[in-house]
This record gives C-alpha cells, sequence and structure tokens, in this order.
C-alpha cells in the first residue's frame, strides 16, 4: 500500500492547529514532518515533541471480547484498554480519551458516543459483520471511518442455522430438558425430516449461501429470495433466486440472513406470516429485529409457525418473561452464531488489522462508510489523489470571499473507460481542498460528501474519454466553480467559470492551466499568480522583489496567449511573502492583477 499517513486522507487530523492545541490530543496522532511543520509556535513544538517522546501511540479501546491474535496485533501499535460491560455513561466518558473502538453486536454505538468523543475518536471497529449497532451516520458526520470483519465468521453463522434448523425440526433441546427432568417422553418429540423439503433463504450473501450450500448437502430444495445477490452466485449452488412472496408462501423452512435495515426491520410482519404454509418453520441468525416478535407469537400460537430456533431477539437479552422466548415451539440460542473459537480469532485479527491499518491512515478494505479502494487501485492514483486536493484549494482561494462556492464541475480526462476509474476518493479530496482554506472543518474520505452537501455545495462530475493509450489513469483534471467571482480575473475562463486544470508529471502534480492560460508548475507549496503585459524584464523585476525580501523562488513560468500581450507568471515561493513584498509587486507597472495562494 502507498505511503498514506502523511496525507491526512482518513483520520489524522490535518488542522492540529496551535490554539486548538491540546496534550490529550496530541499524544495520539502520528507525528509527521508535515504536523511539525504546521507547528509554528515553539512551545507547542516543544510540547508536542515532548508528548511525541512520552507516548506517541494511540489509544484503542476494546469495549467487548476480543480473541488474543486480535489483541496482540492491537498492542503492538497502539495502547489497548479492555474494559468490558462499560454502561452507555461511562462508555461515553471513556471515549474521548480514544482514537478507536472495538466492539460486537453487545454495545450501542450511539451518536452521544461520537459527539462526547470530542472529534478524537477516528475508528469504530465491529468484531463481526452487522453493523446495526453503531450509528453509521453520526459516525460518517463526525468523520469517523468505521470497519467490520465481514468474513471471518461466515462460516460459523452458517453451521449454527444449519445447527439450529436441524435442532428444531427433532425438538434436541426441548428433548433434552425434558429428559434431565427425569421424563421419558418419546410420542411427545417426534420431528420432522428435512430431505426434499422446500427451505427458502431469505438474504443470499455470505451467511445465506454458505446456509444453502449444507441445506443442499442434507437433501433440501433450496430457493432464495435476495434482490441484490447475482444470478450466477445463485446458478453455481443450484439455488434458485424467487421473489419475496413466492418464497415465503411455498417453504417449508425459511432461515434468515439479511441485514437488519430500516427496509429489512420488521420484514416478518402479520401480513407476511398469514401467506406462509400453514406449519412452516423459521430460523433467524441474522436479527431479531427483522421479525415482528409479537406478530411470531401470535403466528405461533395460530398454528401458522410450526416452529421456530431464534438466535437473535430485537432486545438483547430479551426480557425474562418474553412470551417467544418461553413458547414451547422456540428453541432459542443467546446470539451465538459468530461464538466458535475459530471465527472469534478470526474477526479478531480481521477487525485488528482493519483498526491499526486505518489508525495509520490507510485505505481500509472494510470500511463501512467510506470508499473500499484496493491498493493497486490506490497506488496509481495516489499523485492524482494530491492533485484533486490541490486543484481544490488553489481554486477557491481564487473566489473573491471564498466561501459562497455552491456549484463545482469536476471534469476527469483519461484514456480508460469511464467504469475503470472509481473517482470517489479524488472527488472527497477535491471537496477537502475546497472546503478546509475557507473554513474550520476538517474534511477527510469518510465526511467529504457529507460536508459538501451539509455546505450546500454541489459537486457534478464529467468524464472526457480521450483516444491513446491508457497507461495512466488520467490524463488531465479540470475544476470549475461557477457563479463565483474571482480575485483573479484571469482565472475566470471564457464562459465565466473559476477554471483550473492540472496533470501528473513525473509522479508530481502540476498545475498547467488557469483560466484561458496554459501554465506548467508544480503543485508544491504557495504560489503567487500575477498577470501582466508580456514584456522584457518582468520576471527580473518581480524576483528582485521577493529577493529583497528574503523570499526564496522554487520556480517562476509564464504562460500566455499571444506575444507581446496579456501574460500569466506562476512563481513558487517557499516563504509567505509579507504583505510589504506583495504591494511592491502590485506596483510593479506591467503587474495588472496578482494573488498569493498556499496550497
Ligand atoms: N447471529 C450471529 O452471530 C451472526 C449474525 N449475522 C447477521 O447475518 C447478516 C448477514 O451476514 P452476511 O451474510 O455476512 O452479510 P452479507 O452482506 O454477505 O449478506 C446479506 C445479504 O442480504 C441481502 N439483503 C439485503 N436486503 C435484503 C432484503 N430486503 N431481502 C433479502 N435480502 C436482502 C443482501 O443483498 C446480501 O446479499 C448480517 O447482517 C448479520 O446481521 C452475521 C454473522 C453472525
Ligand atoms: O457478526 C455479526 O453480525 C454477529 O451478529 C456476531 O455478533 P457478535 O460479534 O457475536 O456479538
Amino acid at each position: 500500500m502507498a505511503a498514506t499517513s502523511s496525507w491526512n486522507l482518513l483520520i489524522t487530523p490535518n488542522k492540529p492547529t496551535t490554539s486548538s492545541f491540546s496534550w490529550k490530543h496530541s499524544v495520539s496522532y502520528p507525528f509527521t514532518t508535515a504536523y511539525f511543520r504546521r507547528c509554528q509556535n515553539r512551545t507547542t513544538k516543544r510540547l508536542v515533541i515532548v508528548a511525541a517522546m512520552l507516548d506517541a501511540k494511540p489509544t484503542v479501546l476494546v469495549a467487548e471480547k476480543l480473541g488474543d491474535a486480535g489483541l496482540e496485533l492491537l498492542r503492538k501499535f497502539a495502547n489497548v484498554d479492555c474494559s468490558y460491560n462499560l454502561s452507555p455513561e461511562e462508555l461515553c466518558t471513556k471515549i474521548s480519551l480514544c482514537d478507536a473502538l472495538i466492539v460486537r453486536s453487545g454495545t450501542k454505538v450511539t451518536r452521544e458516543v461520537f459527539e462526547r468523543s470530542g472529534g478524537r475518536l477516528k475508528v469504530v471497529g465491529r468484531a463481526g459483520v452487522g453493523i446495526d449497532n453503531v450509528d453509521l451516520s453520526a459516525a460518517t458526520e463526525h468523520g469517523c471511518l468505521v470497519v467490520n470483519a465481514p468474513t471471518a465468521n461466515t462460516i460459523a453463522a452458517s453451521e449454527h442455522a444449519i445447527a439450529l434448523l436441524t435442532a428444531m425440526s427433532r425438538n434436541i433441546a426441548q428433548a433434552d430438558a425434558s429428559v434431565k427432568a427425569g421424563k421419558w417422553q418419546r410420542n411427545k418429540y417426534v420431528g420432522v425430516s428435512l430431505v426434499g423439503k422446500i427451505l427458502a433463504v431469505i438474504g443470499f450473501g455470505k451467511v445465506g449461501s454458505e446456509v444453502a450450500r449444507r441445506a443442499k448437502g442434507l437433501g433440501m430444495q433450496v430457493i432464495a429470495h435476495d434482490p441484490y445477490a447475482p444470478a450466477d452466485r445463485a446458478r453455481a449452488i443450484s439455488v434458485e433466486l424467487t421473489s419475496f412472496e413466492e418464497a415465503i408462501s411455498s417453504a417449508d423452512f425459511i432461515s434468515l440472513h439479511m441485514p437488519l435495515t430500516p427496509a429489512t426491520s420488521k420484514m416478518f410482519n402479520d401480513e407476511t406470516f398469514s401467506k406462509m404454509k400453514k406449519g412452516v418453520r423459521i430460523v433467524n441468525v441474522a436479527r431479531g429485529g427483522v421479525i415482528d416478535e409479537e406478530a411470531l407469537v401470535r403466528a405461533l400460537d395460530s398454528g401458522i409457525v410450526a416452529q421456530a430456533a431464534l438466535d437473535v431477539f430485537t432486545e438483547e437479552p430479551p426480557p425474562k418473561d418474553s412470551k417467544l422466548v418461553l413458547h414451547e415451539n422456540v428453541t432459542v440460542t443467546p446470539h451465538l452464531g459468530a461464538s466458535t473459537a475459530e471465527a472469534q480469532e478470526g474477526v479478531a485479527i480481521e477487525v485488528a488489522e482493519a483498526v491499526v491499518g486505518a489508525l495509520k491512515g490507510e485505505l481500509a478494505a472494510t470500511a463501512v462508510n467510506a470508499p473500499m479502494v484496493p491498493a493497486q487501485v490506490l497506488s496509481e492514483l495516489a499523485p492524482f489523489v494530491t492533485l484533486a486536493e490541490k486543484l481544490g484549494r488553489l481554486a477557491v482561494q481564487l473566489v473573491a470571499g471564498g466561501s459562497g462556492v455552491k456549484s463545482v464541475k469536476v471534469t476527469y480526462a483519461s484514456a480508460r473507460g469511464p467504469d475503470d476509474l472509481d473517482t470517489r476518493l479524488l472527488r472527497a479530496m477535491i471537496i477537502k481542498g475546497l472546503i478546509e482554506p475557507v473554513s474550520s472543518v476538517f474534511v477527510n474520505l469518510v465526511n467529504a460528501d457529507f460536508t459538501a452537501k451539509q455546505r450546500g455545495i454541489r459537486i457534478a462530475e464529467e468524464r472526457i474519454v480521450l483516444d491513446g493509450s491508457p497507461e495512466s489513469p488520467l490524463e488531465f483534471i479540470q475544476v470549475q466553480i461557477a457563479n463565483v467571482e474571482s480575485k483573479f480575473a484571469s482565472a475566470m475562463s471564457e464562459s465565466g467559470e473559476i477554471k483550473v486544470e492540472g496533470r501528473v508529471k513525473d509522479g508530481k502534480p502540476h498545475l498547467t492551466m488557469v483560466g484561458s492560460f496554459g501554465v506548467d508548475v508544480s503543485l508544491e507549496g504557495s504560489i503567487i499568480l500575477c498577470r501582466q503585459v508580456d514584456q522584457p524584464g518582468m520576471i527580473g523585476k518581480v524576483g528582485s522583489i521577493l529577493g529583497e525580501e528574503n523570499v526564496n523562488i522554487s520556480f517562476m513560468t509564464v504562460g500566455r496567449i499571444t506575444p507581446r500581450k496579456q501574460a500569466v507568471m506562476t512563481i513558487g515561493v517557499d516563504e509567505e511573502p509579507s504583505k510589504q513584498a506583495l504591494k511592491r509587486i502590485g506596483e510593479v507597472s506591467a503587474v495588472e492583477e496578482f494573488v498569493f495562494v498556499k496550497l
């Protein structure tokens, strides 16, 4: 994976201003060279260095039992605080001291948790699949990445579903309790066979398809309903995908494997139970909330549902007097789907790797609220990511007043097909560039779209497919801001937008166009854009003013449309020129306008 911690892309704060500096925050942040450079104030610098020497490790709060292998991985990189069974208030109190939080299904990560973290919480790791216990909108709004461990417990959950299916059909739990109570009720516990019966799998994802595979091995006829499942996945294991109505009305057994979302909440209710075959048997290893539990009790009482086997409940643990749990035709387990030794070691490693990666600023492969970008794509896109941010920073600083940006058009030109370019990363970085120089919010990949929307900035994206060899993912990126005035009139295109365009040359981002003027400068440090009448001696005049003011020039280029007419001079400077220096540049007679931009 490309080096990312200095990108401040995902989680590292990019605005640790001296005024907001605090010890608590400083110790948890990666200390990049850029970070130190930004700490202008000497006392702050000293404090940061002392803090870093004392303890530069981030803090990870592990709020539920996690496998040892995962804890070991975390401890190599972070201070790990294993505090199980915290009350909601205790969690909220602790969270302001944590950079990452790891939970399973037993902890509710509410909006209040993100609010009370004071911006320090940068990643929530869910050691498992379902993220319905994490307030994703609040996480995104707070720029907090959420990662999960989506693969390591698939087999455990599917095995548990099969265990419940077989145990239910042969009354294992009830018969076991009866024998232990001293009874011998062979006639009472006559079961039903599975072979030849129709099993409807609802939610044909990772767990659902493994359940289907196993059920076929038991001789069942398996159908599945999943509006988003690819047909070839079903075909590969000879499972027929059907409509929801068909699945529930033809099934002898139904096994639930969809996530809990607003769309699946109480998907099984009085109406759906009424459409089922009388005597249907239901297994739920997904989430309690997908069933209206009171309706299920009614369906069990009326005999529509002959039996249910449930691992999950709307409220966990369920109330002691729950009619559903106590129902004689119901078999229950306390959310054990993922609880095998193997699965718990697996999810612990999977989530620990994701959390550590995220704390290092890498893009997580299991991100739930941010784009997942494969490492190979990322390394190719890296210089364009920098280019995108710089173009955004430049464009917004050309706006008169700075903050009235509402309508932005981004054009990506590439010789590759439009489907080969995932622009979410680039868009996020343009947004970061557009917003950060004119506000105090920090923008990252997680909250970029949200922040743009919240500020009423509309980003329209266009792709131009160019002829030629598609070696590079992109030829150029163009950023246009409409309906604004510019403090540098030459940056306006003929159609009235501020327009800047850039390319990557030798792996470095370059500015190649400002308004209608072609330029060619490396986008680093700070630049002065200066429109002048093209004439000899201009470079010398401006250069000597900067020299006299002790400002080091890193480059100078002149872009012009016609010789001896107007030209745009671009000057790269290592230091910020004083007001006096800028005033003197403005007073050079051939200079018509100029602007200083920090990149
Ligand atoms: N009891 C336990 O310990 C465990 C429970 N789970 C639960 O199982 C669920 C599924 O896990 P995976 O298979 O790993 O996730 P997955 O994301 O691979 O599969 C979920 C499938 O549900 C489908 N789906 C979404 N909305 C649907 C709808 N309205 N109707 C039908 N299908 C719909 C999706 O298209 C997807 O294919 C998780 O969300 C989690 O809640 C997972 C692991 C352990
Ligand atoms: O992975 C899931 O979705 C699960 O439901 C497993 O939950 P758990 O981690 O065992 O609390």
